[in-house]
């Protein structure tokens, strides 16, 4: 049977979070230490383990059917591949950065100024689009201690939690963009493989909904359970049903991770009591 070439990085900040997504998905994979492929067990899937920044390339020549791979190592070096879905883990920012105790008011003062970076692309659309012309040095890694060792003026890296720069004394100055991990397709992709690969993001899409919400019961008295059920969404409407002792409901209800905890005081305040807040494995709508 036919099986869809999925790249992950081999190793770094995304192979983990890459491999659990297809584990969420139900797809196990034989990972025998130092494998650059393996097969998935229970779905028409064949996994390469790759160099994130080798994968645009791959994508482009078919090599791979599609990947998972940082958005910003495609704003870098692969304009041409599509995004099929966001995955919403690696979240970080491609920004410029300059010494602290210089002084910086907008992106005309870099004009003529040395910037070292791992993202020359990145970097000179930026500056083109700005209208301005400063000299890239690309170095591949540790590029935050340029400017303390005199290599250049500025830097353009990954920001995250923005530790790496406070530890080098330095100050993100413009973002350039946002990035998150993605599921990126081949152009190359035949029509038998995109049915796989539909089949793949289906799963993908119940697993992301479910890591964004969160299935609650709660105790209400039922003189206030029109005030309850009014603030609680639902997938249609929550569940309600009686508890044994009399007076009393139980209701259930999915909600958003995001505007969980404002929620939960709400209803608190609204009468209901003994909240249980459990993980959705899948969410299929
Ligand atoms: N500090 C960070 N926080 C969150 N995401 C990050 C961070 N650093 C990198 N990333 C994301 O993870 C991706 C992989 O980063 P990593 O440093 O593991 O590999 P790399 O050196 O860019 O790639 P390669 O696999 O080619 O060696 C990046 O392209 C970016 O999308
Ligand atoms: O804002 P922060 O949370 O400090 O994260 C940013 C740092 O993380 C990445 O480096 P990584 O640790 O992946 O090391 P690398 O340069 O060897 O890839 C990136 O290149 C930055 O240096
Ligand atoms: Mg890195």
């Amino acid at each position: 049977m036919e099986k869809l070439k999925i790249a992950i990085q081999k190793s770094g900040r995304l192979n983990e979070d890459s491999l659990r997504i297809l584990k969420d998905c139900g797809i196990s994979i034989d990972n025998g230490r130092d494998q650059l492929k393996a097969a998935a067990r229970d779905f028409p899937l064949e996994v390469l383990y790759l160099r994130n920044g080798d994968i645009p390339q791959y994508l482009r020549d078919g090599v791979v059917d599609v990947a998972i791979i940082g958005e910003n190592v495609l704003f870098e070096k692969g304009e041409d591949i599509t995004v099929c879905e966001r995955l919403g883990f690696s979240k970080c920012r491609v920004s410029l950065a300059m010494p602290k105790a210089q002084s910086y008011t907008n992106i005309k003062d870099l004009e003529g100024k040395r910037i070292a970076t791992s993202y020359p692309n990145t970097v000179a659309h930026f500056l083109k689009k700005n209208g301005v012309n400063a000299d890239l040095h690309i170095i591949n890694g540790s590029v935050e201690i340029a400017p303390n060792i005199g290599l250049s003026d500025a830097i353009c890296d990954i920001v995250s939690s923005g530790s790496t720069l406070f530890k080098n004394n330095l100050k993100e100055v413009e973002i350039l963009l946002k990035s998150e991990a993605v599921l990126a397709v081949s152009p190359k992709i035949t029509a038998s493989l995109t049915a796989i690969l539909e089949q793949l993001r289906f799963r993908v899409q119940s697993v992301l909904k479910a890591r964004q919400n969160r299935y609650v019961l709660m105790n209400v008295p039922n003189d206030r359970l029109t005030e309850v059920i009014d603030l609680l969404p639902g997938m249609r409407s929550p569940t309600v049903l009686p508890l044994a002792e009399e007076g009393w409901s139980s209701v259930h209800s999915v909600i958003a991770r995001d505007s969980f905890w404002e929620v939960i005081d709400k209803v608190k305040a609204a009468g209901a009591e003994g909240i249980l807040v459990c993980p959705i494995e899948k969410m299929v709508l």
